[in-house]
């Protein structure tokens, strides 16, 4: 299908970054390796008199260089062969020739997720350019709610006037909201319509603020008497047609995407999997209705900011050179409403910076949103194979109308929803069931994979294990924008989420350096070992950020002198790795300040969420407890927001969080001016620089949370009730530590 003006897409190398990358690898490990002997050799060394190699300490923080050092080993996988893609749309087949999409957008709590937020989502994604007939887009509901249902009939509507204004008018921001609220892309594009453009757009942004009140209103009044629960209700699908069908019609007849609403049953009895069994049953009902061939998956607040994605996606998923064995087209999450200043590292540069590296060998991680998948390979078990009859519904469950089309592209012929026939719809029902998935491979083997809360690394990682590769696409416009986590708060709960999933895969037989070294090339598994492990740099972190200082307070040195050359090692290595990434982070187009800010943020979570994810993620592995999925906070909170945007973090979280982090910046500060008096006094400053070091770096980079416990009186700060509680746990710590560690 090449074009005759040439391919559909491109793949260029980074070249640069590949030679820095290997030669800093090269110079950084040789540093490494020396450093570890150097520790090496004390251990194995006849004790000389001062005996430093015996303490627990010492080896404590000889097993914490390692396991930073293995660590680091896995990174450089990402760093190994960076590559970036061009797509040229305009190169792909008319549009008859193109293949159906399905969209699937989830939502889970009315509450937490705002309905006129959802709905912005879901017309943005009917506004995809991409023929209307060709687009299905699929809600989600997991919550089962009336308020989301009644908002859907009530968008439905709305995209009647947005869509034609849209397309008249060239529109590049299709989410509603956005474009009313900023129009700072769109500028200048009406102007060759002159005064006729002004009033259309008067007219629709009327008829959206009409929309967003009517939702508003709707959950005002329905909210308090809404006695369903969002844990036990009936499955309902319905294809959304809107409230004011009649009179919209005249006004503007225009064809548009089908839009149809999901909301699986959910019992106590079964559990229902989070976002992945939410999924899965969106791919069986959509399976019946539309079986469209590839698949874009969005959370409810990532709204398509652009819409050509599906014609990017398109130039690679319909790529022959690509195609065989491509799954899926993942696209950056970039967020909107991220301060100037970024304080928490909300952007998460460092994931979607490193997917270039990944996408250079087999492809990115599955991102959970902003991704064209093929419907197909969601089903295979591998990608070799195919199923006959009887396996299939051993496999897929027993709904025979599903298994009919499984293999099949296109749309059911006969069960056109125009027809509404009754059967289908019951046949959507048994689908959508809490029950239907018993007995079969759904979770295990096809659809979302149910093994961890992280489900989209776990997707992404079988897929990967089945053969399948994947393609990372970053154009310089942002196809989708989501909302940003943006107070500590919640932060560090989805911090925690993230890190118990992946550790539970980490710890498991699914162990990437176990498990992926067999089926995939070993650079693409140390990628998925090093997310899996990601969240244990927190043992490191914690022992470097008590263990030395504990020491500093009794004198005793746990590193080298000052005078001796490996002294300089230390130097180096701390010096490399800082330097790589604050190279790194510059290259990405982003500011001295990012890379504080994510140095920082590192160590807060390396402290707080990573240390409650692992503990959470050994104990799921261990059967000791049952994952959970806590959805992210999506509503704003007026003051919170005030003191993000001036770069003021917001301590209200809960003490868990609160007390580690201000238990070790105590202890920091105990033992930097305990250390720097024992100096001055008793000298001995050689052996202990290093250390006096550390603390003060500790020091300088938390410097947030030491004005927010001494500095601050606003309600953001850190309460005085906590910092008392965690003085005395950090002088108990000291206390402890100097008894055993010595
Ligand atoms: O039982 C559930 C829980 C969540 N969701 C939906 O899943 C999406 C993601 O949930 P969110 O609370 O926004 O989690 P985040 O941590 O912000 O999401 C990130 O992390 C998730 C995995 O932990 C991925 O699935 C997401 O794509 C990724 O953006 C949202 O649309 C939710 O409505 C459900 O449909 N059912
Ligand atoms: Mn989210």
């Amino acid at each position: 299908m090449e074009h005759p003006s040439g391919p559909l897409n491109l793949c260029h190398v980074h070249t640069k970054s590949v030679i820095i990358n290997r030669a800093h690898m090269l110079i950084h490990a040789a540093a490494l390796s020396a450093l570890l002997y150097y520790r090496a050799s004390f251990l194995f060394r006849e004790h000389d008199s001062r005996n430093k190699a015996t303490t627990l300490a010492w080896r404590i923080i000889s097993v914490a260089e390692l396991i930073l050092s293995f660590l680091w080993l896995l990174d450089q996988a990402y760093r190994w062969r960076p590559v970036s893609r061009t797509a040229f749309p305009e190169r792909l087949p008319e549009d008859e020739k193109l293949p159906a999409i399905d969209v699937f957008v989830c939502t889970a709590d009315p509450d937490k997720e705002p309905t006129v937020d959802v709905m912005n989502t879901v017309v943005s994604a009917m506004a995809l350019d991409y023929p209307p007939e060709k687009l299905h887009v699929y809600l989600s509901d997991d919550a089962g709610s009336p308020l989301t249902l009644h908002g859907m009939r009530e968008a439905y509507d709305f995209a009647r006037w947005w869509l034609p204004f849209c397309k008249r008018y060239g529109i590049k921001t299709r989410c509603p909201k956005a474009y009313f609220r900023e129009e700072e892309d769109d500028e200048g594009i009406g102007m060759s319509y002159g005064s006729e453009f002004g009033s259309e757009k008067q007219k629709v942004k009327e008829k959206y603020e009409l929309f967003e009140e009517r939702v508003i209103e709707y959950q005002k009044r329905h909210r308090s008497d809404s006695s369903h629960s969002g844990r036990d209700h009936p499955s309902t699908i319905e294809v959304v047609r809107g409230n004011l069908t009649d009179e919209v019609v005249q006004a503007d007849q225009v064809p548009m995407p089908q839009l149809v609403y999901v909301s699986r049953e959910k019992r106590p009895s079964h559990h229902h999997h989070f976002k992945a069994g939410a999924l899965n049953v969106l791919l069986r009902v959509s399976g019946v209705i539309s079986n469209s061939p590839y698949i874009l998956v969005l959370d409810c607040d990532m709204h398509c900011n652009d819409p050509s994605s599906a014609r990017q996606a398109m130039c690679f998923h319909l790529d022959p050179r690509l195609s065989p064995s491509l799954t899926l087209v993942q696209f950056p999450q970039r967020f909107r409403g991220i301060s100037e200043n970024d304080i928490y590292d909300s952007k998460h540069r460092w994931a979607y910076w490193v997917w270039h590296g990944m996408d250079g060998l087999k492809g990115p991680v599955l991102s959970g949103s902003c991704f064209y998948i093929r419907r197909k390979s969601l089903y295979r078990k591998s990608i070799q194979e195919g199923f006959g009859l009887e396996d299939s519904k051993k496999v897929f469950g027993h709904s025979n109308e599903f298994i009919k089309y499984l293999w099949r592209n296109g749309k059911p012929s006969k069960n056109s929803i125009a027809g509404d026939s009754a059967a289908l719809w019951k046949e959507t029902q048994v689908l959508a069931s809490c029950g239907y998935e018993d007995d079969t491979e759904w979770g295990q083997q096809v659809g979302f994979m149910y093994y961890s809360v992280a489900e989209d690394y776990f997707t992404g990682f079988t897929l990967h294990c089945k053969g399948w590769r994947s393609v990372y696409y970053n154009p310089s416009r942002p196809q989708f924008l989501g909302t940003a986590t943006t107070n500590l708060n919640d932060l560090l709960i989805q911090g925690t989420r993230w890190s118990s999933g992946l550790s539970h895969a980490g710890v498991s037989r699914f162990c990437p350096l176990i498990y992926g070294t067999w089926r995939m090339p070993i650079l693409q598994s140390m990628c998925y070992a090093q997310l899996a492990l990601w969240p244990f740099y927190c043992l490191p972190i914690c022992c470097f950020a008590t263990i030395p200082q504990i020491c500093l307070v009794n004198g005793i040195s746990i590193y080298p002198e000052v005078s001796s050359s490996y002294m300089m090692l230390f130097a180096f290595n701390f010096l490399s790795s800082l330097c790589k990434h604050l190279y790194e982070v510059l290259a990405s187009g982003h500011s001295v300040q990012t890379f504080l800010n994510e140095q920082r943020m590192w160590m807060i979570k390396s402290t707080t969420c990573h240390v409650y994810g692992t503990m959470d993620g050994i104990m799921t592995q261990t059967g000791m407890r049952r994952a959970s999925f806590l959805p992210t906070n999506k509503v704003d909170d007026d003051e919170q927001a005030r003191r993000y945007e001036m770069g003021i973090f917001d301590f209200q979280t809960s003490v868990m969080f609160l007390a580690p982090m201000v238990t070790l910046v105590i202890l920091n500060t105990a033992s930097f001016v305990g250390g720097l008096a024992r100096v001055l006094i008793s000298g001995g400053w050689e052996e202990l620089f290093l250390q006096i070091v550390l603390s003060l770096f500790v020091l300088v980079m938390s410097y947030p949370v030491i004005e927010g416990m001494a500095l601050r009186t606003d309600k953001g700060r850190i309460p005085p009730s906590v910092t008392i509680q965690s003085a005395i746990l950090s002088l108990a710590l000291l206390l402890l530590g100097s008894s055993f560690l010595m």
